[in-house]
């Protein structure tokens, strides 16, 4: 405890090295001011002594003097010379010559400070006053500190008992009530800070009402806000979260419905809505691939509209389109599920019959030659009516490519528009 109060390493202990060091001072200053007046007072008395011996031996002297008698005065002055007070003993005849001079013990240590007391010496004569001379005597500090060291020994030793009294007092009450709640408040504070949740609060062992525990009031509602703030950020968050996820979750959705409707978009002629070329002839290509490998057939039906051009030409391009509608619509009619329907061209159309052998698909292609011709359609106030040609093959076995199918078909398709039109060749 004493080394943490000269290295003080903390608030309360510094504040107690503070407090008594200022004690320590001050009560240094009235010891010595104590001092100082005891010593004065002592002195004043000693003067008043060494007067009371002046007028003592003042007659002696003074007839030693009128009488020229050198013998009786140094006895006298001898006698005075020996007694404690006095240090030194001087004599002056009237005209100031030293006839006396016994000062100071040689052997003793030159004292701070010498002070005198002087008498007129006077022989009174018919009523006359006759001046003989002067005497003085000398006393010093080592007088006056020989009477009064007792006095400052025990103003010393009762300043000492108090100063050693009030450090510990001033070292139990720092202690007590400042060093050792601070500790556990210091203590507690870390332990809040070491916790992961702010759900802990500061709990002093000294309930008295004062700084402190109004202190740890505020902290524990600071903590109790910041608890607070915490979860309501913490509710916030989880609620933005849950914003963003559901936000991105069907942003997700709508980006596959968007993708999805791309995706059939990318495989769909815009005008018919059937399988465009190019996904006409994938689907077509893995359905030849699948048949090879099962060893059945499959056929192909290549359509191609008989003089579309004259129908564009005397109706308009808007009319061609609703007979290219019309022409598919009137195919889908006559499909399986797992045939296929693509366009090909402008107005040349392909089937691919899945496991289905040239006759089947001849008779086929013959319903749909037939059924087109017979049809009609009506736009605009116009009654249109319109055949297509059509081109049958079937695969081989050595048949690797859907387009090696498709070349045999296109050559029928051509023997079918050579012979006259309206007619399936196979
Ligand atoms: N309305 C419309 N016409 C198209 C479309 N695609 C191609 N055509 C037209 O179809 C016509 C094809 O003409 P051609 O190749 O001469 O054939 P065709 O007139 O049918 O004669 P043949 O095939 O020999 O019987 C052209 O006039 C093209 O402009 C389309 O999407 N809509």
């Amino acid at each position: 405890m004493f080394v943490r109060f000269l290295r003080p390493n903390n608030l309360s202990q510094k504040m107690m090295r503070v407090i008594f060091s200022i004690y320590m001072v001050v009560t240094l200053v009235i010891t010595s001011v104590q001092f100082l007046s005891e010593y004065l007072k002592t002195q004043a008395v000693i003067v008043g002594e060494l007067q009371q011996l002046e007028v003592t031996v003042r007659g002696p002297i003074s007839t030693s003097l009128w009488q020229y008698d050198q013998n009786q005065l140094d006895v006298i002055t001898d006698g005075l010379v020996q007694m404690p007070i006095i240090e030194g003993v001087e004599v002056f005849d009237k005209n100031a010559q030293n006839i006396i001079s016994k000062t100071f013990d040689v052997d003793s240590s030159v004292p701070l400070s010498i002070f005198d007391s002087k008498l007129e010496l006077n022989r009174t004569l018919n009523g006359e006053r006759i001046p003989l001379g002067t005497l003085v005597l000398y006393s010093s500090s080592g007088v006056v500190l020989d009477r009064v060291w007792f006095g400052f020994a025990l103003i010393a030793f009762t300043a000492f008992i108090k100063l050693t009294i009030l450090f510990w007092l001033f070292i139990w009450a720092f202690d007590r009530y400042l060093a050792t709640p601070l500790k556990e408040l210091m203590s507690q504070v870390n332990e809040v800070q070491l916790s992961q949740g702010i759900s802990k609060r500061i709990h002093l062992s000294n309930t008295e009402n004062n700084e402190l525990s109004q202190l740890q009031e505020h902290m524990n509602s600071m903590l109790a806000a910041m608890s607070s703030d915490r979860k309501r950020l913490i509710e916030d968050e989880q609620a933005k979260r849950s914003w963003l996820e559901d936000a991105v979750a069907k942003r997700t959705e709508d980006l596959q419905a968007l993708n999805k409707k791309l995706k059939y978009l990318a495989t769909r002629d815009s005008l018919t809505n059937i399988l465009n070329r190019g996904s006409f002839f994938d689907a077509a290509q893995q359905r030849l691939a699948l048949s090879q490998r099962q060893e059945s057939t499959v056929s192909f039906i290549l359509m191609d509209l008989d003089y579309f051009k004259r129908i564009n030409d005397s109706y308009g391009h808007f009319v061609g389109d609703k007979v290219l509608i019309h022409f598919t619509q009137t195919l889908q009619g006559f499909l399986r599920k797992t045939d296929l329907l693509g366009r090909v061209g402008g107005e040349e159309f392909a089937i691919l019959l899945f496991d289905t052998k040239l006759d089947d698909a001849s008779q086929l292609a013959e319903k749909i030659c037939q059924a087109i011709s017979h049809s009609a359609l009506e736009v605009e106030g116009n009654t249109i009516s319109y055949t297509v040609s059509l081109g049958v093959e079937s695969s081989e076995l050595s048949d690797t490519s859907i387009d090696e199918l498709f070349k045999r078909a296109d050559l029928k398709l051509y023997g079918a528009k050579d012979k006259g039109r309206d007619r399936v060749e196979s």
